[in-house]
């Protein structure tokens, strides 16, 4: 083992290693990036960026005071950022090695989950019942399921149409999915403050339009008023789908494991 890190680091392959210590390191930074956008961590992160700017700063204008305060702030900056980072490490530790939507779901058992999710959404579509259902990919969802209902239940279609009856207590909001499972149900999101979102759609597609601006996750929304499905995923809202329609952007969008099971 040695002698081959000797060859690497002798010979013309040095190189090689430099490119592969590049790319973990921006494999590292793009998991972080994707972990932590959208969630309060981000705003953390800004002002601690202000601080150190200010640090800076403070060095170069002569400030010597400032810069002696922050810099016995900044020597403990790792204990600082382990405290309020906590539960964003502890998930991205739990994350690491995970396959994000689907978990440890069979072949038989995805397809289902897509099955189930287009035959609720087709059905809730012709009974005009509205609904907004939104699928975790990478980034983690729990900031904004503080509020809602914990129903950790098997994706049914018979259950999502349920959830979204008018009369069911837990219809307002959102339904989420993580890791092939409902987890939660009457989820407030936040809306959109994009002024190019057409002036035809109302909160409930603005919700999906916003959560999608902030985390990976795909949203699909059920117009009460049209029957209309549409899908929405970072931002973007492709509208009036159907069945079929409907079943080829879930599956580019969620299936990438199952695609490349079914090539084996
Ligand atoms: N911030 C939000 N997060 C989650 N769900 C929301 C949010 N705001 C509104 N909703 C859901 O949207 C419903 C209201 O939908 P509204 O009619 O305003 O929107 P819409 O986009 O026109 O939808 P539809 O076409 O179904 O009428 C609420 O009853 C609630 O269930």
């Amino acid at each position: 083992m040695g002698g081959m890190l000797d060859i690497f680091n002798n010979t013309n392959f040095r190189w090689l290693l430099d490119l592969l210590d590049i790319l973990l390191v921006a494999f590292i930074i793009y998991r972080i990036i994707l972990l932590i956008k959208g969630t309060r961590a981000v705003q953390m992160l800004v002002g601690l960026a202000v601080i150190l700017i200010v640090y800076v700063g403070s060095q170069v204008g002569g400030l010597y005071t400032l810069h002696w305060l922050l810099e016995n702030f900044l020597s403990s900056i790792i204990l600082v950022i382990i405290v309020i980072f906590q539960s964003d490490i502890r998930r991205a530790l739990i994350h690491v090695g995970r396959n994000p939507f689907f978990a440890d779901l069979s072949y038989k058992e995805e397809t289902e989950v897509i099955e189930e999710l287009i035959k609720a959404c087709v059905n809730m579509a012709n009974k005009r019942i509205g609904a907004l259902i939104v699928i975790e990919r990478e980034t983690g969802l729990n900031d904004f399921l503080e509020v809602g209902v914990e129903i950790d239940a098997k994706v049914s279609s018979d259950l999502i149409t349920s959830i979204f009856l008018p009369f069911s207590p837990i219809h307002d909001g959102a339904l989420v999915i993580q890791q092939g499972r409902l987890k939660r149900a009457g989820c407030f999101l936040p809306i959109s403050q994009n002024p190019d979102i057409s002036k035809t759609l109302g909160t409930r597609h603005r919700a999906a339009i916003g959560l999608t601006e902030l985390v990976d996750a795909v949203a699909i929304v059920v117009s009460e008023e049209t029957g209309k499905i549409s899908v929405v995923v970072g931002g973007r809202i492709t509208r009036d789908l159907d069945s079929t329609s409907l079943k080829r952007v879930l599956s580019r969008l969620l299936e990438p494991r199952l695609n490349k099971k079914k090539k084996r």
